[in-house]
């Protein structure tokens, strides 16, 4: 197994040409968050606009459009209830990070019924959280698409059956070859305190992180940064390996002074994080 450290990030985060603009950078749909969880998509949101994607809409529950815009005016708001607009939106985007504070219940099962419908092969479609409780659950064909999914052990044992107690690189890494044979795009980011990536390509571990990011709401950031990084960058696998790296190494950086990171100081922190790291 490969290790993930920070030779990925000049790879990954390039200086921004000047003659550029929003549509440069990725457009993201961000589709979570239901009546209890908005703050899953609200932590989502804020990783993938920080990250520096052009323009991000999040599909939530009406009730958290309000909290939504405190936190992130710069992210517009859709109902995820509203059919028709989904299907009018979802064909413009470039990436679609779908699960985060979802919720299981068939409000929810339907919904992401729609958007495998509606997503398209040449579209970048991240599964997380809820979603994949459900796509395990009922067995959920995921559509042709680049797929990248963000288990954490339990949502990895739920889609894979390889029990959290047998989970090791060598586990994963069969399960992952079975996942492809389906799914010849997907990319897999099996989180814990060693968050390992596999991709059609290679398998790689991540160096960096801490015990202080050990707090509800991580993971639906990683989702959202991974998601930013992937609308702007040009490799979806060396994107993806840039965002899990900065993720933990921001956190680290932070733990350094504090007890607990919370995520959307991950967040928050990314716009000099990214400034600090990009090369020519
Ligand atoms: N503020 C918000 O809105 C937040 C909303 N959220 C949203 O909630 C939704 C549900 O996601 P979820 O991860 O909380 O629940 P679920 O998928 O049932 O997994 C938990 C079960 O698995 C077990 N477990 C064992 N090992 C584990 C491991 N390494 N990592 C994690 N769990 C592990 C664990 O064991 P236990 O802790 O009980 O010992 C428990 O039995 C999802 O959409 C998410 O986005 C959250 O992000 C929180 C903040
Ligand atoms: N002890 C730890 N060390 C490093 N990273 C951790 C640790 N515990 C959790 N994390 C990270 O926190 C995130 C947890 O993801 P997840 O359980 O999906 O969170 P949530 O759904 O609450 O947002 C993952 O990125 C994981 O790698
Ligand atoms: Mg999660």
């Amino acid at each position: 197994m490969k290790l993930i450290t920070s030779s990925i990030l000049p790879k990954v985060i390039r200086k921004r040409p000047t003659k550029s603009f929003k549509g440069t950078y990725g457009k993201v749909a961000l589709i979570g968050g239901n009546h209890n969880f908005g703050g899953a998509i609200i932590m989502s949101t804020l990783g993938t606009v920080y990250a520096g994607a052009g323009l991000t809409t999040t599909f939530t529950d009406a009730s958290n459009q309000s909290s939504l815009h405190a936190w992130v005016p710069e992210a517009m708001f859709a109902d995820y209830q509203d059919q028709a607009q989904l299907t009018q939106l979802l064909p413009t985007m470039d990436v679609i990070s779908l699960g985060s504070g979802l919720g299981t219940d068939e409000q929810a099962l339907n919904l992401i019924k729609l958007i495998f419908n509606l997503v398209t092969p040449e579209q970048v479609l991240l599964v997380d959280g809820s979603a994949l409780t459900l796509v395990a659950k009922y067995q959920l064909a995921l559509p042709t698409a680049t797929i990248i999914v963000t288990p954490h052990q339990m949502e990895w044992e739920r889609l894979t059956g390889v029990q959290l107690a047998n989970q090791n690189p060598a586990t994963n890494q069969r399960a992952y070859n079975q996942l492809l044979v389906d799914h010849p795009h997907l990319i897999a980011v099996v989180k814990s305190a060693q968050t390992e990536v596999f991709t059609p390509t290679g398998a790689f571990q991540n160096t960096t992180g801490t015990p202080a990011q050990a707090t509800g709401g991580m993971g639906d950031t990683l989702a959202g940064i991974i998601s930013g990084f992937v609308a702007q960058f040009q490799s979806v696998d060396d994107a993806v390996l840039a965002a899990v790296y900065t993720h933990s190494a921001i956190a680290a950086q932070l733990a350094q002074q504090q007890y607990v990171v919370l995520p959307h100081q991950i967040s928050e922190d990314l716009p000099h994080f990214m400034h600090e790291h990009q090369a020519d």
